[in-house]
């Protein structure tokens, strides 16, 4: 998306509020012309109760058409803003699920969701309140230069006469305040990113209390952002004051002229006191003018930040078939980087087949999450092929990756929502029945009829109120409902104790009855019985067997063998010697 285009397309839905914001203005102005008119009446014993009531009535109609065209406007502003701000929060969003998961893995988590809070929250700012009251204050010195004119234009000249140095003035300032906004901005940036990385590291702070510099970190930027504040307060006060003076000369020098002017009989009292009224507009609200000048600078900061994610290239989107025939899984001389540079998988050749149980095992970094990834589409594959069937992964819709292939993450994501909602992410429409009968399968049933609101309980954020190994079993219960072909299972490399463990294994066994199950192992004792183990390593295919042929003839997995076996008993004698 082109900023310039997105503000000019924003600008325009304003226009209507704008028009009614003109139109406020001038029974503003009428009414100064009435008031004075009424003044002159007075001084010159003119004054009759009929063109008293005439002033007062045309000044109280003047309000009241003021306030009515200003409401209208307003209104029609808000609108407007709302409008636009819903519009681009839409877009956004549709947007961000077309991006790829590497542009996930790029940006802050803080600072995407600024952006589409804070930053587009400054649309409605500059909208709804900015652009109608800048409309107006632009209008008023126009207005009060030709009103000047009509009563005398030589006030009207000496009134306008420092307003070129002001503008010379405002344009070297400007850019001097631009360069410290925009260090403002990052700090803002910096500062919220921070932020939102403190509060979900919680506990870990807390958990190395003592040795902890997070505190410190973002107390400095706290103070970073504070300084940056007061820093902008200078660099908009000092010009804001100097202009001021700039300005207001020219009243001294209408004032002068006037005198001058009154003393020679060519200008009246009544006239020259209209003059003032008139010349003292002509600062204010060129002073108001440049408050809002800020404003301009923060909405050309969010549009950027907006630019920033909506310029993104989407995946290329390729039409959904909704019908393939799930079949082996096939990896042809895939090589893969993450960042183009360092090359993360090299020249893997797999097929994992249909209906079969695989394992890849390896020591850590091999690249084993990384297959999983390719297999899901999460990440382009640059180098060779991964295909499903005969379908290239690269050239199917990913609602079409999504029905064939299903994965289990170590990390299991949980919406703030009851156990059945989190279900329910498998199939939208799925009934009780078949929530609680794969609830039953991922041996997860028992726990959740213990909880007081049973299916209804809320899981707390990312799933904060449950354990490990009960979040994996949901997962299950979730994949199970979705009933993919094809299941990718990344297993928890954190320890779970053997109860869970059991449960676990006794869901995935009920999973994958009729799958394809690829599980990334990194307890070897589970997977003793798979139809293919591949063993990893630095991201080449060291070996592919079943157990009894690897542990004869691959030394890398008969070493790891010999290291879990090593741990298990280990933990068996730790295990003993506590219970003694
Ligand atoms: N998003 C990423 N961006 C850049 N490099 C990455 C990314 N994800 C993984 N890597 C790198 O790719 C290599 C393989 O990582 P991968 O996660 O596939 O290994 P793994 O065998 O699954 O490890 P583990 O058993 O610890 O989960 C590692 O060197 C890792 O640092």
């Amino acid at each position: 998306m082109n900023t310039k285009s997105f503000a000019k397309k924003m600008k325009e839905k304003n226009k209507g509020a704008n028009r009614y914001m003109f139109i406020s203005v001038l029974p503003g102005i009428a009414t100064t012309f009435l008031s004075v008119w009424l003044m002159s009446l007075f001084m010159q014993g003119a004054a009759t109760r009929q063109n008293i009531s005439l002033a007062v009535i045309g000044i109280c109609f003047m309000q009241f058409a003021k306030a009515f065209f200003y409401a209208i406007g307003i209104w029609h502003a808000h609108h407007a803003a709302y409008q636009s701000l819903t519009d681009i929060r839409l877009e956004m969003i549709a947007h961000l699920k077309q991006l790829p998961i590497s542009f996930f893995q790029k940006r802050s988590v803080g600072d995407l969701t600024k952006i589409i809070s804070h930053d587009v929250e400054q649309i409605e700012v500059y909208l709804a309140h900015a652009q109608p009251e800048m409309m107006i204050t632009k209008l008023v010195p126009v207005l009060a230069v030709i009103g000047l004119t009509a009563v005398d234009w030589r006030l009207a000249l000496v009134l306008v006469l420092p307003f070129p140095l002001m503008v010379v003035f405002r344009k070297i300032t400007g850019r001097l305040w631009g360069k410290t906004f925009k260090r403002y901005a990052q700090s803002t940036k910096e500062m919220s990113e921070d932020l939102t990385e403190y509060i979900s590291g919680m506990p870990t702070i807390k958990a190395f209390a003592t040795d902890e510099q997070k505190t410190e970190t973002i107390l400095l930027r706290i103070n970073t952002y504070i300084d940056w504040m007061k820093k902008i307060m200078h660099t908009i006060s000092i010009p804001t004051s100097l202009t001021r003076m700039l300005l207001e000369i020219g009243i001294v020098l209408v004032v002068l002229v006037g005198v001058m002017l009154m003393n020679t009989g060519e200008l009246s009292t009544t006239r020259f006191i209209l003059a003032i009224i008139l010349a003292g507009m002509f600062p204010s609200a060129l002073i108001k003018l440049m408050t809002f000048n800020h404003t301009e600078i923060v909405l050309g900061r969010s549009l950027d930040s907006i630019a920033s994610i909506m310029g993104e290239a989407p995946k290329k989107a390729y039409a959904y078939n909704g019908n393939i025939t799930p079949g082996a899984v096939k990896m042809r001389n895939v090589s893969f980087s993450y960042d183009g540079s360092h090359t993360v998988l090299q020249a893997i050749n797999l097929v994992f087949e249909k209906n079969t149980v695989n394992a890849i095992v390896g020591l850590s970094g091999s690249g084993k999450s990384t297959i999983a990834n390719l297999i899901m589409g999460f990440w382009p594959v640059t180098e060779g092929h991964v295909t499903i069937g005969d379908h290239d992964i690269n050239k199917l819709n990913e609602k079409d990756i999504s029905k064939l292939v299903s994965i289990v993450q170590q990390d299991v994501f949980m919406y703030n929502a009851s156990i059945a909602e989190n279900i329910r992410i498998g199939r939208s429409n799925a009934s009780m029945e078949d929530v609680i009968s794969v609830a039953k399968k991922a041996q997860i049933h028992d726990m959740i009829s213990q909880m007081p609101n049973g299916y209804d309980t809320l899981v707390g954020e990312a799933g904060a109120k449950l354990s490990g190994g009960e979040k994996q079993r949901i997962a299950i219960a979730r994949i199970m409902l979705k009933n993919a072909p094809i299941i990718i299972l990344d297993e928890a490399t954190a320890a779970i104790d053997a109860y869970n463990e059991k449960l676990i294994q006794e869901a995935i066994h009920n999973l994958c009855k009729q799958k394809t199950l690829i599980v990334i192992a990194h307890h070897l004792n589970t997977i003793a019985n798979a139809d293919q183990i591949v063993v990893m390593d630095r991201g080449r295919v060291a070996a592919t067997g079943k157990h009894n042929d690897l542990l004869e003839n691959c030394s890398i997995y008969s070493e790891m063998v010999h290291a879990q076996n090593e741990v298990d008993h280990w933990e068996i004698r730790e295990t003993k010697g506590v219970m003694a």
